[in-house]
């Protein structure tokens, strides 16, 4: 390496919210001048231009997806197919093995950073470069779930009964699933996730197989679960930090900065659930008709419910006009980091992806947990019962479905001023948002981050 730098070629799962998490983490490592190849879906190049702080050391190449059957043509990311279809881009990017072969033959990079491509460590070694298995997910949702001291056999699966409670060494924590949510993750194990291997072996060659495994978190929100990584995969962990996203340097939509500024500092309650999120028409309402009963100004920014082409045709009846002027509902891509700084939202309504989160933690906004799927449900634990920095919305023990009044209790739970949890997840979530943003803590991460890269190539 010429100036103790050195050159990192990124190749992150083909979701918004990995591609997001891989970019944060170029831009710190580019800011310390660290050569970062970004490989990842061509409309997503265009689309991360701006975001690319770095482009003189930051290279954006464009990979294009196989072809494969059942894919509609154009789709690039998760974003663009419905949660079913997930594992055809899976698949995909599976097909890109030889293309990924032939950059890294010329890029000659000291690293590989991926997170589901099952084979890039075994290539990468073929390769003499070192794979880093860099997970957006939380190394608690990674330890619950494939609790590696609990040994099966490769044909064997993890049951919801296997899954109802944590395995025997794993941290004390509030995480407990609920009778819906162990039968969902099992499901979710076993699920074919590209290429006819399941979710589970994919994850667990990729754990096995890489030389590192890295988590975008620290030792003071997450340290017990690292450490349980670290002894049950026998496996060097190395922690990032929080990573928290630097504040875009665009500016809001200039309707949604008029709508907004119409209401007073911290009343409006922002309501948004990723890229990937499709809920059915049912919950879509009872999502909306919970918000339209807490009285308050919302702003909801939601992918229309399965089935469903417009946002428009699944609003409950009479909605637009009892809730004009105070209620309103997007169905396209808005700002949401923006949204989130602005100064009359003051409570954020998530389904708990691992990217709205660490954006959230850094606002004042009080948190409403509404977790959809995977990864999700473990985060709402996390932040709703070990930080206690947010309000988990109630969920049928059996159904997993969620009502109207559940979402405007919790709502209520975490805004109004005679609810005595109000000040307790404020203060939590103060004491947080004041050590993620803490001076010197983001540096002190990454550089000790860069330090255990340099320590692997000795
Ligand atoms: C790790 C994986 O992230 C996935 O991505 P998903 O898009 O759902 O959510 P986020 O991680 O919050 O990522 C979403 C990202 O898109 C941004 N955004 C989204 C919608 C919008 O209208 N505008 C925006 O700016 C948002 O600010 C965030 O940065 C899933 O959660 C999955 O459970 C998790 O394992």
């Amino acid at each position: 390496m010429a100036d103790n730098t050195f050159h990192i070629a990124m190749y992150p799962w083909f979701a918004l919210g990995h591609l997001t998490s891989f970019l944060h983490l170029s831009n710190k490592l580019a800011e310390r001048g660290h050569k970062i190849s970004f490989l990842l879906p061509p409309k997503t190049k265009s689309n991360f231009e701006p975001f690319n702080l770095y482009p003189n050391l930051i290279t954006l190449i464009p990979i294009d997806i196989p072809h494969v059957d059942g894919l509609p043509p154009g789709s690039e990311t998760t974003a663009d197919v419905p949660f079913p279809l997930h594992p055809l881009i899976m698949t995909a990017m599976d097909l890109t093995q030889p293309t990924i072969e032939f950059h890294l033959r010329n890029l000659k990079p000291h690293f590989v950073f991926f997170d589901f491509t099952h084979w890039l460590p075994a290539l990468s070694r073929k390769l003499n470069i070192k794979s880093v298995h860099y997970y957006t997910i939380s190394p608690a949702t990674v330890g619950y779930l494939l609790r590696p001291e609990i040994k099966i056999a490769d044909n064997k699966i993890r049951t919801e009964v296997d899954l109802m409670n944590p395995p025997p060494s794993f941290p004390r924590s509030s995480i407990k699933l609920r009778a819906h949510e162990a039968r969902h993750l099992a499901a979710g194990a076993k699920r074919e996730f590209g290429s006819g291997i399941s979710f589970s072996q994919r994850q667990w060659i990729c754990f096995s197989e890489c030389d590192a495994v890295s988590f975008k978190t620290c030792t003071e929100m997450e340290g017990p679960y690292c450490n349980y990584i670290e002894k049950q995969f026998c496996k060097k962990v190395i922690l990032a930090g929080p990573v928290v996203p630097e504040p875009p340097s665009l500016v809001l939509d200039q309707e949604i900065e008029r709508i907004l500024d119409n209401f007073e500092e911290g009343s409006v309650i922002f309501c948004a659930f990723g890229t990937e999120c499709l809920l059915n028409k049912d919950q879509f309402q009872e999502l909306l008709l919970g918000l339209e009963s807490t009285g308050l100004p919302f702003f909801a920014a939601l992918k229309p419910p399965i089935g469903v082409e417009k946002i428009e045709s699944a609003l409950p009846e009479g909605f637009q006009e009892r809730v004009k002027g105070r209620g309103f509902v997007y169905g396209d891509w808005v700002q949401q980091q923006l949204i989130l700084q602005h100064p009359s939202v003051g409570c954020f309504v998530t389904h708990c992806g691992s990217g709205s989160l660490s954006e959230a933690m850094v606002t004042k906004c009080q948190l409403v947990l509404l977790p959809n799927v995977g990864d999700q449900i473990i985060n709402a634990r996390l932040m709703g019962g070990d930080l206690k920095v947010g309000v988990e919305v109630e969920k049928g023990e059996e159904d997993g479905l969620f009502s109207k009044n559940g979402v405007c209790k919790a709502v209520k739970a975490v805004m109004n001023n005679d609810s005595e949890v109000k000040e307790e997840v404020k203060q939590n979530h103060t004491k947080w948002r004041e050590f993620l943003l803490s001076q010197g803590l983001e540096d002190s991460y990454i550089d000790g981050f860069v330090q255990k890269l340099h320590e692997m190539l000795l």
